[in-house]
């Protein structure tokens, strides 16, 4: 019996598979498991049953083990199902190591060889059983796997003699192996029990027309390992390609499938026909018909080839999967095809065949990484011009071309007026932008595009029709959704389903891939819109919680916004999801939403560089309802914006008495540009068209008729996205009714207007309750704001923080407060006393963790970089008797001062009994540049009315507040 290699995944662990679906579970743009790709690309990750995948070894040979010191054993050693105490068994080298120099003695029972260190995974064992017949190796008939099978023992191993090689086609072992090899990568090997170069110390990929020259040899370059190649003779000779050119998956298992008419000689061909394998490589395209949603490219390319048109130097640039490898081997085939036909490749010509068997020395694809050298990259243009050995056209196809290095393209494109019309370089790629400005401006470009959702499908249809795949249409039209443009993770995502079930359904799909449910997700959106900050928070942690990737419920919820502003809601959808559509369809709506978009879009961004992504993206979340204020249409006086005359930072504000703000007269917007609303009449009418808006949109019928009957819109003012609306209602009563509900006013409010609101419920001027009240509320006033302060429940508290669900803790009465005055006076912390008028910048909202409103404050901002908070005349300990003073600090690492003073300094007050706080204000960029210990010194709140972060210096915020104003 004879010696023999099997090649084997060794890894063929789980962990790869979890690998690929680590990656699929990725954004593909995101290409953040690049790096594996190649390793995962290469896997074999169809096992199909355990027969598919399992290696059998001839009948004799099942008693034997594996063995260091004996012999091969297998027992139907299943790929999957391999033991892990074999695979330590099995002892792997690198493929430097020469075989000839390898203790191989005819005891050694089992060699695994790595091949190449950068693709983890591939793996060759190289099995010297001596004594074993090859019984059991259907797959070795078949041309990939050829370097399974027989040999050329004169090389590999001298002292094994007499080969006796049967072949049987059986089903399961060539299935099995036959993958495995396919898999492994593509060393180009001899169908028929071709010898397996790598084992013999050559490149088992199929850089091989490089790889096989020893560089450092000078009597063998490229060109004369190449010359000296033997022609192909035919599948039945046992000869073998000394240089298998063809690369990875270029063997003719791979291009074999479905041509179940096709008419050749080759036994290793018909073989390959019966494999099963991974749907990408059973499916992948053989003609340019076959490629999918690449019509311009095929075109071109045809034409190309029947026109004798042919360019010396293609680039075929794309997202990745979307069939570029694929279009370059037809592309090439087609070059050499002899059919006098136009339709080419005819795979059935002497020359497909030869290609598409993997045996083609005029065709080569070339491993970027190993020809990354000028002296290879000269060895290889030196073989460029020696004739083809049999075709027309020798064509040198280099994928990742990107990882060229300069001088390597350089040598390259300044070769290539030297080079014969018979040769063409197609160079792939998927970063267009990292290749020589040069290198692009002298190919010929094809760009292929991602891949339409619609052709993803219906090829995933075919696919599963030829492979009686029983299947849900929703779930492959929600698989190619989730697949990017690529149809290779589209037909990888297929193929992992196949082995969950038998049938391919929606809810499989949404379980593999790990997305969250739909009518969670509307739940999420909907909180998050309605600006219910607790709930949103408690939701979001509950999911992410649930192990759901923030990258993906980022991606799930763009792509929900988009449905709806696409106004896509398809026939079949959920009640869910209709009701959901229906209810976002206002002008303000959908404004909010694409405002929501693009506040994901940046989130998803800051993800990708962020460790703490679940806490980004709940920020993120609680940012979707703060919408900036849009632009009606001419004449639409719902809403008043920003006039354009109107400086940064001021307030464009109107009310119905027609007093003008302190900072900026109230402006109107018409005809596309805005004016000054002078006239009392404008102000009344826009301040009742926002107020009959807004009651129309109350959900409360009692409420709708309290406001419509007693309150109206005394004044609106919007400064950075922050709408603050004064209501008026007449009697006491109705204040207090409507305090009761701000909630929802607000909301009705936020829709009409489109930014976030605030609202301030004051008893109106009429009123006889005012005369027992003390004052009439005329104009608009940062300090009657009745929006509830909120107060914490510690047993709500998830983590102990503290922060988590509120109660009100401000009085049921109506609260109506003197029109404060311009300067810091005590009457504006009267019953606010956490708010500092001084110096008003703008009314902030400050929450806790949760999201929860904790007080009104005024930001006392000081540009000042170095210590802005000491010197900031506002905040000065003493300065100002109120106890919130928010300061501004960008780029706070380049402040180092100022944290550690600002504690020192609270601290101080706070010993000294007045205990004032400061809050620093922090854009999220920058909070992320912060520290670890500087962030610990604070207490983290978020704002809602813009994307900053609040520092507290104060231990207990939320306490703080409370005491206060309790
Ligand atoms: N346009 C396409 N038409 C048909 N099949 C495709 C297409 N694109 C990808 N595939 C499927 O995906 C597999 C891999 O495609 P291919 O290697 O050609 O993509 P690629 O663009 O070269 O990807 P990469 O840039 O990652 O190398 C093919 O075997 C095939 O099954
Ligand atoms: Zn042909």
């Amino acid at each position: 019996m004879e010696g023999r290699r099997h090649s084997v995944d060794i890894p063929i662990s789980k962990t790869l598979v979890a690998l690929r679906r680590v990656r699929s579970l990725r954004d593909p743009s995101t290409n953040s498991l690049s790096k594996f790709s190649t390793l995962a690309d290469n896997l074999n990750w169809e096992t199909n049953s355990c027969d598919g995948i399992s290696l059998q070894f001839v009948k004799g040979c099942n008693e034997a083990r594996l063995d260091k010191g004996g012999f091969l054993g297998s027992k139907n050693v299943g790929i999957y199902g391999m033991r892990p105490e074999d695979i330590n068994n099995y002892e792997f080298y690198d493929s430097s190591e020469k075989l000839d120099s390898m203790p191989i003695a005819k005891s050694t029972p089992l060699r695994a060889k790595q091949v190449d260190e950068s693709h983890v995974g591939r793996y060759l064992v190289a099995h010297r059983a001596n004594g074993l017949e090859l019984e059991d190796v259907g797959a070795y008939g078949k041309p990939n796997v050829g370097s399974l099978g027989p040999v050329k023992e004169e090389r590999a191993d001298q002292t094994l003699s007499n080969q006796k090689y049967h072949y049987e086609n059986q089903r399961k072992s060539s299935a099995a192996v036959g993958d495995v090899m396919s898999r492994v990568g593509s060393p180009c090997l001899s169908p028929n029990g071709a010898l397996l170069e790598s084992s013999l110390g050559t490149s088992l990929y199929a850089t091989e027309g490089i790889d096989v020259v020893d560089f450092e040899d000078h009597g063998c370059g490229i060109s004369c390992c190449w010359v000296r190649t033997p022609r192909f003779t035919g599948p039945s000779s046992p000869e073998t390609d000394e240089n298998p050119l063809l690369s990875r998956e270029a063997c003719g298992t791979l291009w074999s499938g479905q041509r179940k008419d096709r008419r050749h000689s080759h036994n290793e061909l018909t073989s390959c026909t019966e494999s099963p394998r991974s749907i990408s490589q059973k499916f992948r395209p053989k003609s340019f018909d076959d490629l999918v949603g690449q019509n311009v490219v095929s075109r071109s390319l045809l034409s190309a080839t029947s026109k004798g048109k042919v360019a010396k130097f293609y680039l075929f640039h794309g997202p990745r999967g979307t069939g570029k490898t694929s279009a370059s081997r037809i592309f090439a085939a087609a070059l050499n095809c002899l059919t006098l036909d136009d339709h080419k490749p005819c795979n059935m010509c002497r020359e497909c065949v030869t290609f598409f068997s993997g045996r083609s020395r005029d065709i080569k694809e070339i491993d970027s990484v190993r020809v990354n050298r000028s002296d290879r990259i000269r060895s290889l243009i030196k073989s460029a011009l020696a004739p083809p050995v049999s075709s027309r056209f020798k064509v040198f196809i280099i994928d990742e071309c990107q990882m060229l290095r300069g001088e390597t393209w350089a040598t390259l494109l300044n070769s290539l007026e030297n080079l014969s019309q018979h040769v063409v370089f197609v160079m792939i790629t998927s970063n267009l932008d990292k290749l020589p400005r040069g290198a692009v401006s002298r190919s010929q470009r094809y760009h292929f595009p991602k891949i339409k959702d619609v052709d993803i499908s219906c090829r995933l249809e075919r696919i599963c029709v030829e492979d009686g795949l029983d299947f849900d249409q929703v779930a492959l039209e929600f698989i190619a959704a989730r697949s990017n443009g690529s149809l290779r993770e589209a037909e990888m995502m297929l193929d992992q389903l196949s082995l969950l079930g038998k049938r391919i359904t929606l809810s499989l799909a949404h379980e593999l891939i790990g997305v969250v449910p739909e009518d969670e997700l509307i739940d999420l959106l909907d909180l998050a819109l309605s600006s219910d900050t607790s709930n949103t928070v408690r939701k979001a942690r509950e999911m992410m919680r649930s192990r759901i990737d923030p990258m993906q419920l980022i991606s799930q919820l763009a792509n929900l916004i988009m449905d709806i502003l696409a106004g896509k809601c398809e026939h079949g959808a959920s009640e869910v999801r209709r009701t959901f559509f229906e209810r976002h369809t206002s002008e303000s709506d959908l404004h909010k939403l694409s405002h929501a978009l693009r506040i994901l879009s940046e989130t998803e961004k800051q993800l990708r560089t962020s460790k703490n992504q679940t806490t980004w993206l709940t920020v993120s979340l609680l940012q979707l309802s703060s919408v900036e204020p849009f632009v009606l249409d001419a004449n639409d006086p719902r809403f008043l914006p920003r006039s354009a005359n109107q400086r940064e930072g001021e307030f464009c504000s109107m009310s119905s008495t027609g007093e003008t703000m302190k900072q900026v007269g109230s402006c109107r917007h018409e005809n596309g540009k805005f004016h000054k609303m002078d006239s009392q009449e404008d102000f009344t009418q826009a301040l009742e068209a926002i107020w009959s808006r807004a009651t129309e949109l109350c959900q409360s019928r009692a409420l709708r008729k309290l406001l419509r009957k007693e309150g109206k819109l005394s004044s609106v003012c919007v400064h950075q996205g922050l709408a603050v609306a004064e209501l008026e209602f007449c009697n006491s009563e109705s204040v207090s009714r409507a305090e009761k509900s701000w909630k929802l006013i607000a909301s009705s409010l936020q829709s009409v207007l489109g930014c976030n609101v605030e609202i301030r419920i004051n008893l109106g001027s009429g009123s006889n309750a005012s005369k027992n009240v003390k004052v009439k509320k005329k104009s608009f006033s940062l300090f009657s704001c009745s929006r509830r302060i909120r107060r914490e429940t510690q047993s709500s508290t998830e983590h102990g923080s503290g922060h988590s669900d509120c109660t009100d803790i401000t009085s049921e009465k109506a609260i109506v407060k003197e029109k404060p005055n311009e300067t810091c006076s005590s009457d504006c912390s009267s019953q606010f006393s956490n708010i500092c008028c001084h110096q008003t910048e703008a009314a902030q909202t400050i929450r806790n963790r949760e999201g929860n409103a904790l007080s009104t404050g005024i930001v006392a901002t000081s540009c000042r970089s170095d210590h802005p908070i000491l010197e900031s005349d506002s905040v000065k300990e003493g300065g100002c008797s109120h106890r919130c003073q928010v300061v501004t600090i960008q780029q706070p690492e380049k402040q180092p001062n100022c944290f550690s003073r600002t504690f020192r300094r609270h601290k101080r007050s706070s010993s000294t009994g007045s205990s004032q706080m400061i809050c620093l204000k922090i854009p999220p960029q920058d909070m992320l540049a912060l520290s670890a210990p500087r962030k610990e010194m604070f207490q983290t709140y978020y704002c809602d009315t813009n994307p900053y972060i609040f520092c507290s210096s104060s231990n207990n915020f939320s306490n703080d507040f409370r005491n206060e104003n309790v």
